[in-house]
């Protein structure tokens, strides 16, 4: 269904994706798991042609998305939506609004510059944000909201664009443990009904192995790991986060509470709880 062939990006003297190959063959949550540093997040974007690739393909219904340009280009970035860890909403526009903008890419530019929306538009962004329990909120600014209602509304957004796949990078890493739980719940919910493709950068191991099809780890820029969770001993984590014995899965666990400082691992635990 997409096939990554030696994908490669380099930053100067720095490699931080190295030659990445692999299939995702049917409709798969896959989680990419690894240290900071690892390359998740540069793969995520070179996806979505956020960031541009050095070398390699990706084929998508036999076309390498990488060689996409202009109106083709910007189709497939609404055909692949990316959740961030911040949720770059507009933080003073109402929540409807925000979501209504993942119809932008499909409206003419004229429509989109001044925020012409139909009733069409209004009551899918409307149905969206019901399917992600937050339709009481949608009168609200963006600004007003929690994090976790925040990502919601993000997610929301996603799903008008009516996505191929869902690219989420660390999507839970500003939330608090609950938060995080509701907004994984989701994304497996869009994958289990829409049988859509979500790929989703994860720091911590435990919510990798809750909701994961597929887990790829990751490790200076390669792919150290690929497998089910069931393969996912403490041995091989060890080999993912580059730890010694001392490693302690707990430490990438989402249920605990953390300052936000990294481990020895090089995993940042969840920031304290925010309330949502
Ligand atoms: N725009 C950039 N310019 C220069 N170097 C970059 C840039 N973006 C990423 N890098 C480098 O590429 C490597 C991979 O970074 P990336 O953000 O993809 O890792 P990550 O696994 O997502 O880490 P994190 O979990 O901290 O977000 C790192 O060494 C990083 O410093």
């Amino acid at each position: 269904m997409i096939q990554f062939d030696k994908v490669t990006k380099t930053f100067g003297a720095r490699t931080a994706v190295n030659k990445v190959s692999f299939t995702v063959e049917q409709p798969q949550m896959v989680g990419v798991i690894g240290r900071s540093g690892a390359g998740k997040s540069t793969l995520l974007r070179m996806i979505n042609r956020l960031t541009p690739a050095t070398s390699g393909r990706i084929i998508f219904k036999g076309e390498d998305i990488l060689a996409l340009k202009g109106a083709t280009k910007r189709r497939w970035q609404r055909d692949c939506a990316m959740v961030f860890q911040q949720f770059n909403l507009v933080p003073r526009l109402d929540v409807v609004t925000n979501v209504m903008l993942g119809r932008l890419n499909g409206h003419g530019t004229l429509k989109s510059l001044f925020n012409i929306f139909s009733k069409d538009d209004v009551a899918a962004a409307l149905s969206a944000l019901d399917r992600l329990g937050i339709a009481q909120e949608a009168t609200k600014r963006a600004e007003e909201l929690s994090g976790g209602q925040q990502q919601r509304v993000a997610i929301a957004r996603a799903l008008m664009q009516d996505p191929h796949m869902i690219l989420a990078d660390e999507p839970i890493a500003s939330l608090d443990p609950m938060n995080a739980k509701i907004v994984m719940d989701s994304l497996r919910e869009i994958h289990e009904r829409d049988n859509k493709i979500v790929l989703c950068n994860l720091h911590t191991l435990d919510t990798a192995r809750t909701y994961c099809d597929r887990v790829i780890g990751m490790r200076d820029g390669l792919i150290v790991f690929d497998g089910p969770p069931s393969e996912l001993s403490t041995d091989v984590a060890r080999e993912i986060y580059g730890a010694d014995e001392s490693f302690n899965e707990a430490a990438t666990s989402t249920s605990i509470e953390g300052n936000g400082q990294t481990n020895p691992a090089g995993v940042m635990a969840p920031a304290a709880a925010v309330s949502g």
